[in-house]
């Protein structure tokens, strides 16, 4: 058993059912998350992914069953595939929006907010404004802007789904150098096979909507990744598992 296992639920979705006038969306699904256990979640379009994370964030509530959350409203930042960041300010008063709405003085939100920017490899850019910052520099904003408030509960919505398969991947051994430093238990979803397996202890597979289990698979090896960890027989394997599990998955509801 690892360390994550043994470690209290951050938060957990038990036999939760979203319905919406149009028909049924998500479950009954069941999903749990220790202490700073990073899981990534993968399941076809429209099985209910977002929707399983809107419900941790609060963002929803479920037609039937329950959501856990240990972390408060405060302690859990979300990131979407749009950085959603605002146009007409710099990219340190972008960061430090959450600390001021949350009564941290402006200078001293200003001051952590340049220090966020510096830890996702951004020294120089906080007097930057949005429109100047290429796809990858706007996720690293969007990134300083969920860690800036130090929170338990992490959750990714496709972060990297827009950006190219460099600055995809360099990003995610970033998010992972980040996720080390202040261990908040990490929600990821994501439609990409490899990079669920790359950034997660434990990959949650979906069926096809509305989406239920499909199946888990637990992934060895430390966190952030080695180098060479992409070519290593252990995850060629894992991914292969979790695409066995995408198609049974998809088949079961087709
Ligand atoms: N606010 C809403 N009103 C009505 N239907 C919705 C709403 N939000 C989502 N849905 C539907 O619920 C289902 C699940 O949507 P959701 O966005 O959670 O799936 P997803 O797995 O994240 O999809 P994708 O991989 O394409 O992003 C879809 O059929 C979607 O059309």
């Amino acid at each position: 058993m690892s360390d994550t296992q043994r470690a209290p639920t951050a938060a957990a979705l038990s036999a939760v059912e979203v319905a919406y006038p149009r028909g049924p969306a998500l479950g009954p699904f069941d999903l749990s998350l220790a202490a700073g256990e990073i899981v990534a979640l993968v399941g076809p379009s429209g099985c209910g992914k977002s929707t399983a994370l809107r419900l941790l964030a609060g963002l929803e509530q479920p037609t039937r069953g329950t959501v856990q959350r240990d972390a408060g409203k405060g302690e859990t930042s979300l990131v979407f595939q749009a950085p959603t960041l605002a146009p007409w300010l710099d990219a340190a008063a972008n960061v430090a929006l959450p600390l001021e709405l949350a009564g941290v003085s402006r200078g001293e939100a200003r001051d952590r907010a340049v220090a966020a920017l510096d830890r996702v490899g951004l020294k120089g850019s906080a007097a930057t404004r949005p429109a100047q910052l290429s796809g990858g520099m706007a996720m690293r904003v969007s990134l300083a802007r969920a860690l800036v408030t130090r929170p338990r509960l992490l959750l990714l919505d496709e972060p990297f789904a827009a950006l190219d398969e460099i600055t995809r991947r360099t990003l995610a051994d970033d998010v992972l150098d980040l996720w080390s430093e202040l261990r908040p238990a990490i929600l990821f979803v994501t439609h990409n096979v490899e990079e669920a397996v790359y950034m997660a202890s434990r990959v949650v597979v979906m069926t096809a909507g509305p989406g239920r289990l499909a199946g888990e698979v637990a992934i060895d090896g430390p966190l952030p990744r080695p180098a060479g960890f992409r070519v290593a027989e252990g995850f060629r394997q894992a991914a292969e598992t979790v695409s066995g599990l995408l198609a049974r998955g998809m088949e079961k509801t087709a």
